[in-house]
């Protein structure tokens, strides 16, 4: 299974689109932004200042800062908002943090705020963020993600009252109506979110106010059972002015609430719902596709960049390349750990396939060399889960992963990124190699390359406006020893693996160059990351 970020045919249509629709040519260039300490942000709630040092921050980042002056304050919220800003810049907190100040008003509980991320794992570091920032202001977050129990999640979302004794209540009332959010934030994958749509009573949209959509460009990308345009109507005003799901009789002694979106008459909301849903789109490569910006129905948005050029990379992530030698590019991968021994290392791949049997190769090498672990689409969840925690704990130094890892992960102190196959696209480049230099930190990406990669690498680094890439020298006394056990850990590895049947002009194992892999990618056109 190839877990690329995104078909050839579809990407290469969007680098050649220079339709780039008319708010986006005059954005907030973020990178003219500065950072703020925590004392002089204005309008911090104290609890939230108390919440954010605990977390050990004492300053936003500038896409924060920007985003807060945009959405806090007279006018908040009153455009939506689109982020394109580098992996690593802080863009969780950036939506996270002026949510959770402005629903620490509300009187009421119920789910006003839902964040949508492509991936299970990805929602659940979100939601990480989210818990250490809304409690403190008596908010309550839920997470609803893929292979996770769905009476658990219902247990967590939806409160029933008690009922009061000696009151005589209408049995239907009572089922229709008296069960209401137990979150006022929900973070959620798209398929378990559709899932709550259509099957779990007492679950509604009504109240939301916000919608996040983060990784915009990776969820645009498939329909994921209609969860957008889904999502859009149920906070839309129907006909008479009410939401569709109202019901006209709902007891207040049981604490709920309707909100009532109207057809609103005022100045640029004419015709559309009031109490409006407000939107955040974000991505480090976030899409200038008309045709797929269209889906989110934004209102008077508003565009934030951080420079000039499309894409940009973490100013301090440093970019190497190593020329490999057709045949042993794993001699290289190995030597290269050894050289970085002791530090966090993700090794990407193109497919599941390879993750597998490259982490196989690499332990056939010995103990005394590398061990490695294995991440992908291919794991079962509890496997998934199990690794990245070793990883972030530190227990695993190398983690050989598909692109299921490229986006959007935050790991603690990964100094290196190596991309064992070249990627394809720019945005693959871009997300696998914003795993390491986050947050200001310093961080390298490895790139290696056989002599036939060398000029499609080289347009790629333009396309993602690194034009230095300077060529990185295996210690020789480290390259030797590694190259001569190289055949033993190739021949164990043939008696492991299953044969696979063979194709024409496919290779097996490692006797392979890029070439093979390029092909097996094409071929594969298959999904990645799961919702
Ligand atoms: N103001 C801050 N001060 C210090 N660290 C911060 C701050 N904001 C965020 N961070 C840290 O920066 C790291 C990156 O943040 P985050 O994951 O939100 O980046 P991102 O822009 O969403 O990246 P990606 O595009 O890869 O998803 C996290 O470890 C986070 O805890």
């Amino acid at each position: 299974m190839v877990e690329e970020e995104k078909d050839g045919e579809a990407q290469a249509q969007e680098e050649t689109t220079n339709l780039v629709v008319p708010w986006m040519r005059a954005p907030v260039d973020v990178s003219h932004v500065d950072s703020c300490s925590l004392q002089t942000l204005p309008s911090l709630h104290p609890r939230l200042k108390e919440a954010l040092e605990k977390m050990g921050i004492s300053s936003l980042f500038p896409v924060q800062v920007a985003v807060w002056h945009e959405t806090i304050g007279p006018g908040g919220f009153e455009r939506d908002v689109c982020v394109n800003s580098p992996t690593g810049s802080g863009k969780t907190l950036s939506y996270a943090l002026p949510i959770v100040q402005t629903l620490s008003s509300r009187a009421v509980r119920c789910l006003r705020a839902l964040v949508v991320l492509p991936t299970r794992d990805l929602a659940l570091q979100v939601k990480g963020v989210f818990d250490a920032i809304a409690p403190s202001v008596g908010l309550s977050v839920g997470s609803a993600v893929g292979q996770s129990s769905i009476a658990g999640d219902i247990a967590q979302l939806i409160k029933t009252p008690k009922l009061d004794a000696g009151i005589c209540y209408d049995p239907e009332d009572i089922s229709q109506n008296l069960e209401s959010s137990a979150v006022d934030i929900l973070v959620a994958t798209p398929g378990r979110l559709m899932d709550h749509i259509n099957n779990t009573k007492g679950f509604t949209l009504e109240h939301l106010r916000y919608l996040v959509v983060d990784e915009t460009d990776r969820l645009l990308r498939e329909s994921y059972q209609e969860w957008l345009p889904t999502v859009l109507k149920l906070t839309q005003a129907s006909d008479d002015g009410l939401f569709p799901s109202s019901t006209p009789f709902v007891p207040s002694a049981f604490g709920s609430l309707q909100t009532i979106r109207r057809q609103s008459v005022e100045r640029g909301f004419k015709g559309k719902p009031y109490p409006r849903l407000a939107k955040l789109a974000l991505s480090a490569t976030l899409t200038q596709d008309p045709s797929k910006l269209i889906q989110l129905d934004l209102h008077h948005p508003l565009f934030m960049t951080t420079g000039a050029t499309r894409y940009r990379l973490p100013e301090k992530l440093e970019c190497l390349r190593l020329i490999c030698e057709t045949g042993v590019k794993p001699v290289y991968l190995v030597g290269l750990l050894k050289a970085l021994e002791g530090e966090k290392c993700i090794v990407f791949t193109s497919s599941v396939e390879t993750t597998r049997r490259l982490c196989k190769l690499l332990n056939f090498f010995g103990d005394s060399m590398i061990k490695a672990k294995e991440y992908s689409g291919g794991l079962n969840q509890a496997v998934r889960s199990k690794e990245i925690k070793a990883f972030r704990k530190g227990d695993i130094k190398v983690l050989i992963s598909s692109d299921a890892l490229a986006r959007g992960m935050d790991v603690e102190l990964v100094t290196n990124v190596i991309n064992y196959d070249m990627p394809q696209y720019p945005k693959t480049f871009i997300h696998r190699a914003g795993r390491t230099a986050r947050a200001g930190r310093d961080g390298r990406c490895f790139t290696l390359l056989g002599d036939h990669e060398v000029r499609r690498f080289s347009s790629l680094l333009k396309k993602v406006g690194n034009a230095s890439c300077p060529i990185y020298p295996i210690p020789p006394d480290l390259f030797a020893p590694v190259r001569a056990i190289y055949e033993p850990a190739l021949a164990k590895l043939k008696e492991s693996v299953e044969p696979i049947a063979p194709k024409r002009g496919r290779q097996v194992g490692f006797k392979h160059n890029s070439r093979t892999t390029n092909s097996q990618t094409k071929r594969n056109k298959a999904t990645s990351e799961q919702a």
